[in-house]
């Protein structure tokens, strides 16, 4: 088989490169090609020979399976192309924009293993990573969904600067080095007023004095409680995204209903997320405990205890790995069928790298 790698040296490239060689992916026998938009004729990573033309479609044509993460545009003026002259190969993509496209499968194999072998029967071609936040509410809580437990659920995200790019993570940082700046000498001094320190800072934050360029806002010191642009009925498409691609991924025939407020936050690449679950029925907490922790080997249930939870339900805590935890799980006061939950897991990985190498990997098993 020929592999199309293209947009390998991005931020989720890197990821995907950086876990196909841990998992010695590139020993499974296929011939890797790598593209790029800016770079071509230069060497290509792995001995591979040279960097090639991400829209040389003649050489696209040669190959098995592409994947690419090399965004949205990419794909818009790339993969339309290649269908139209006949190229019936395998796309594997990271990007948004063939998703909810009919002949498209979302791929989360853990959780929907079973639509993508349906799929794969049926001849699809196109294989497409899910949005970050659903992929991991997914892992988190995909126990409970293959139960047939859920009557709806709400996620509350608190999401990274890296869903928005590699720029934005820069900029937080940034922006956190200036609010430390402004205060630093009053830092230094234990007796400094508290509300002196919180004057300026505040001031620093409305003043324009933050660089901004990526976010249009400062992000340190603050919440940014919109992500991407507006849909409908004061929804943002993040937030349709939640039930649009979690039916889809399920292979739903009945909709669940999925909603609640897209948030960005400053952390670096963890996305979490607050969760509601109305289920269908009363359920022990045990019981329910136990369909989240068994469902598959990376989510990993987190005691509700606060030792516990600050040790091992943040950002801080997961980042860079494939652990999904799960915790905070309790019965609300709303009634037995409310339960909530807290979830958080690294939106680089399952978020977007994760589920294109593993789909690679079934392709090439096959
Ligand atoms: N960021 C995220 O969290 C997620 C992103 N995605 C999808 O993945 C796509 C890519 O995202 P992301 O990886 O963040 O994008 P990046 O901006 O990091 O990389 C995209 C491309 O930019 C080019 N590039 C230009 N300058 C540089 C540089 N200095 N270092 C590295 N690459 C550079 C590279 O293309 P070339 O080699 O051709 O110049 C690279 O492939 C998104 O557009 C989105 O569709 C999906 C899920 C999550
Ligand atoms: N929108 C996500 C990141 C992302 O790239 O999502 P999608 O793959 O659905 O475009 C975020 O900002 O955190």
């Amino acid at each position: 088989m020929k592999v199309g790698i293209v947009g390998w040296r991005g931020m989720v490239g890197s990821v995907l490169m950086q876990r196909m060689q841990e998992e010695n992916d590139f020993a499974l026998g296929f011939e890797p090609v790598f593209f790029t938009t800016s770079q071509a004729g230069q060497p290509a990573p792995m001995g591979a020979g040279t960097l090639k033309k991400a829209d040389d479609i003649e050489e696209l044509k040669k190959l098995d399976v592409i994947i690419t993460c090399q965004g949205g545009d990419y794909t818009k003026a790339v993969h339309p192309e290649l269908r139209k002259q006949g190229w019936n190969g395998y796309w594997i993509d990271a990007a948004s924009t063939l998703r909810m496209e009919d002949n498209a499968v979302i791929i989360l194999d853990p959780v929907n293993r079973n639509v993508i072998d349906k799929a794969l029967a049926n001849g699809q071609k196109d294989f497409i990573g899910g949005n970050c936040t659903v992929s991991l509410m997914l892992m988190g809580l995909g126990g409970l969904f293959r139960a047939g437990l859920v009557e709806w659920i709400s996620s509350m995200t608190y999401q990274a600067a890296s869903g928005a790019g590699a720029p934005n993570m820069r900029e937080l940082l940034s922006q956190m080095g200036v609010l430390q700046g402004v205060v630093a000498k009053e830092l230094k001094d234990a007796g400094s007023a508290i509300l002196e320190i919180d004057k300026k800072v505040t001031q620093t934050l409305r003043d324009g004095s933050m660089p901004t360029k990526e976010f249009g806002f400062p992000l340190a010191g603050n919440v940014l409680p919109w992500i991407d642009r507006e849909v409908e009925d004061g929804q943002s498409r993040e937030e349709l995204k939640g039930f649009q691609e979690t039916n889809k991924i399920l292979g739903t025939s009945a909709p669940i209903p999925v909603d609640g407020i897209c948030v960005r936050v400053g952390a670096m690449r963890c996305h979490s997320q607050a969760i509601t679950i109305k289920l269908n029925k009363d359920l022990p907490l045990a019981e329910i405990e136990q369909l989240i922790a068994n469902d598959n080997q990376w989510v990993k249930l987190i005691p509700n205890n606060k030792a516990d939870t600050l040790a091992g339900l943040t950002p801080a805590a997961v980042s860079g790995t494939l652990t999904v935890p799960v915790g905070r799980v309790r019965k609300m006061k709303m009634g037995p069928q409310y339960v909530q939950a807290f979830t958080c897991g690294d939106q680089l990985l399952w978020g977007a790298a994760e589920p294109l190498r593993r789909m690679l990997r079934i392709l090439l098993e096959k």
